[in-house]
């Protein structure tokens, strides 16, 4: 059976939980910090707590599947875990694995993190179009099915990203901005939010020349380490803030192992997020 679609689970749980987005990233400087080996013992250790700080408390939490993949099949089972006890626990995952390939081999990909039971099913997926966003559709197809969502790489929070991203297309266009048309295509009359987001950076500063209004969810990473703080959201993101995922993994990771201060600080920035989305 399929589960209600993506877009307004997570318009609940934002509105229930506010919108902070919480990485579950678990690099290897963070280990060494919270005392941890660079071992399954440390990755399982690390990921259990962050999932036991916080998948009851913030609306969605995001695993960097890179941390996981690192260790080979030990560090997937620790991902496969993770992602089962957050969602038991009540939050949304959404798995950050910006996968992209040709459409046959992104039907792989899709039937891993979207298929209802497969053992790593996600209720979101982050998604590189750079291979044609219609190289997407079995995962777009595929989540429609599972009432799973995917975020798009359309603007990205490195600095690195304009190369591609603002490179203009012959109707004028940049790709950044045909990423954000394609999915607000997708959304299209979906209530009470579409299920097909952007990935766009809290990063970015002014991006009043983009339409934004996708009908969908923005998840917005680079508060924090990348130096964006919730203060910036509303400039960022002008009308729409409302629509926007906040990401934060370091800056709320750094505050561990101690359950009590992931769960202060988490509240700390689900605060600022909170009265800059409501000044806006
Ligand atoms: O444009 C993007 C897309 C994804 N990310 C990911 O978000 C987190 C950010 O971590 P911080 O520690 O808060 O900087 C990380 O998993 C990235 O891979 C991104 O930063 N920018």
């Amino acid at each position: 059976m399929s589960l209600e679609p993506f877009g307004a689970r997570l318009r609940r749980a934002m509105d229930e939980r506010g919108p902070l987005c919480v990485g579950i990233d678990p690099h290897a400087s963070l280990l060494a910090d919270w005392g941890l080996g660079d071992d399954i013992a440390g990755l399982e250790r690390f990921s259990r707590t962050v999932v036991e700080a916080l998948a009851e408390r913030v609306a969605v939490l995001k695993p960097q599947s890179a941390f996981f993949e690192r260790f080979g099949s030990r560090g997937i089972a620790v991902l496969e875990k993770s992602v089962e006890e957050a969602r038991a626990a009540g939050a949304l995952v959404v798995m950050d694995a910006k996968r992209g390939d040709i459409g046959s081999t992104m039907a792989a990909y899709a039937e891993t993190f979207l298929r209802k039971d497969a053992p790593l099913f996600s209720d979101a997926l982050t998604v590189s179009p750079y291979l044609g966003y219609g190289s997407l559709k079995p995962a777009v197809e595929l989540a429609r099915e599972s009432g799973a969502g995917l975020f798009v790489l359309a603007l990205t929070s490195n600095p690195e990203g304009g190369e591609v991203q603002h490179a203009v297309r012959a109707d004028g266009r940049n790709v950044g901005a045909t990423m954000l048309g394609h999915l607000a295509a997708e959304n299209a009359d979906e209530r009470p939010l579409g299920s097909f987001g952007a990935v766009v950076g809290a990063t970015l500063g002014d991006l009043s020349s983009y339409d934004l209004d996708i009908n969908g969810p923005l998840l917005a990473p680079g508060i924090g380490a990348q130096g964006a703080t919730a203060a910036d959201l509303a400039g960022v993101f002008g009308a729409a803030v409302r629509n926007v995922v906040p990401n934060v993994s370091r800056g709320v990771l750094r505050h561990g192992p101690d359950v009590m201060a992931l769960r202060e600080s988490a509240e700390g920035f689900a605060e600022e997020i909170g009265a800059a989305v409501a000044a806006a």
